[in-house]
């Protein structure tokens, strides 16, 4: 299938020099839901600002739907629906106004049916004559997506769709979007949160000092959640790991005083009675184990970490 959004060679320096996008290749893929997670300033909002034909690359090329952002922009720009970071609205105007107004931005015809379904769909119905200044924050909010969806774009862009919004409301964003993900629509959100990305995302991509470090499927991804460490400390500091525990690969640390084996939670035969047998046998005596278990949260810190 031809990626819906292809990035090659992407660069991004701003006027002063700063770079901040920095080589970047991405493929995204039609329906499905790509996470960006990052640290702040990392570059997530450059790179779907670019893609969106609001900032310029410095070099590289970005198609949508087969065509040239640059060149094809008309068409590319239709295609996508983006919903800004920042809280962008006229506080005078209605909600039913406001949301109307954006489709027509797009050059479509009024389609009073549509607008009321997604007035529907975000909750807002009984909100609709009322003035953007009378909204609570997460209404807001949810009306800005209602705004990027009024000209049924294809590609939604969601810069931190879940900033500052109470629970609730940040499941029923979940539920939107798996909803338009189902309806053919391509979800690219950036996001701080991890259990967002892991709640929605297929596939989780990683960025760091405007490089995509990581991209992955999160299934695969949080495969190695399965995995877990056992850590023994040991009564007596070793120098090595006897060789007759090799098959466990086992890692010395602590200058010798700590053991660690790393193993798949998941399996039925985890191997930890056959390393305690040969512990035993080794002459091999601890005072103390424990288990840990790496979270997505410790996979990307370590991941951010690494790429410094
Ligand atoms: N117009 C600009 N001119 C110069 N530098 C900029 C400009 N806009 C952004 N930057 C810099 O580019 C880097 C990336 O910013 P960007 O907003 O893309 O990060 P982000 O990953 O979206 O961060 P956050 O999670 O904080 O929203 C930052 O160091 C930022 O200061």
């Amino acid at each position: 299938m031809q990626p819906i959004i292809q990035v090659s060679r992407l660069n991004k320096v701003y006027k002063g020099g700063f770079q901040a996008l920095d080589n970047i290749n991405l493929e995204i893929e039609p329906a499905e839901i790509l996470a960006l997670l990052g640290p702040n300033g990392a570059g997530k909002t450059t790179l779907i600002s670019t893609i969106c034909g609001i900032i310029d690359p410095s070099s590289g090329s970005i198609t949508v739907d087969g065509r040239d952002i640059i060149s094809g922009y008309r068409h590319t720009r239709e295609m996508i629906g983006l919903v800004p970071q920042e809280l962008t609205t006229d506080a005078f105007e209605t909600v039913w106004d406001t949301v109307s107004f954006s489709r027509g931005l797009f050059g479509k015809k009024p389609d009073p049916e549509y607008i009321e379904k997604i007035l529907k769909d975000l909750s807002l119905w009984e909100k609709k004559d009322n003035k953007m200044m009378e909204l609570s924050g997460g209404m807001k909010r949810r009306v800005l997506i209602a705004k990027a969806l009024s000209h049924e774009p294809k590609i939604l862009f969601l810069d931190e769709p879940t900033a500052g919004v109470d629970v609730e409301l940040r499941q029923d964003m979940w539920q939107l979007v798996k909803r338009l993900r189902e309806s053919g629509v391509t979800i690219i959100l950036t996001t701080h949160y991890i259990e967002e990305a892991e709640a929605i995302a297929d596939r989780i991509g990683v960025i760091k000092n405007g490089q995509l470090i990581l991209v992955e499927e999160k299934v695969a991804l949080m495969s190695k959640l399965g995995k877990k460490q056992l850590q023994l400390e040991l009564k007596q500091s070793l120098t090595t790991v006897p060789l007759e525990l090799n098959a466990f690969e086992l890692c010395l640390k602590d200058n010798g005083r700590r053991l660690v084996y790393t193993y798949d939670a998941t399996l039925e035969h985890t191997g930890i009675a056959a390393l305690m047998q040969k512990l035993s046998d080794a002459g091999i005596q601890f005072k103390d184990l424990k288990t840990d278990q790496s979270s997505l949260e410790d996979i990307f810190v370590s991941l951010v970490k690494e790429a410094k």
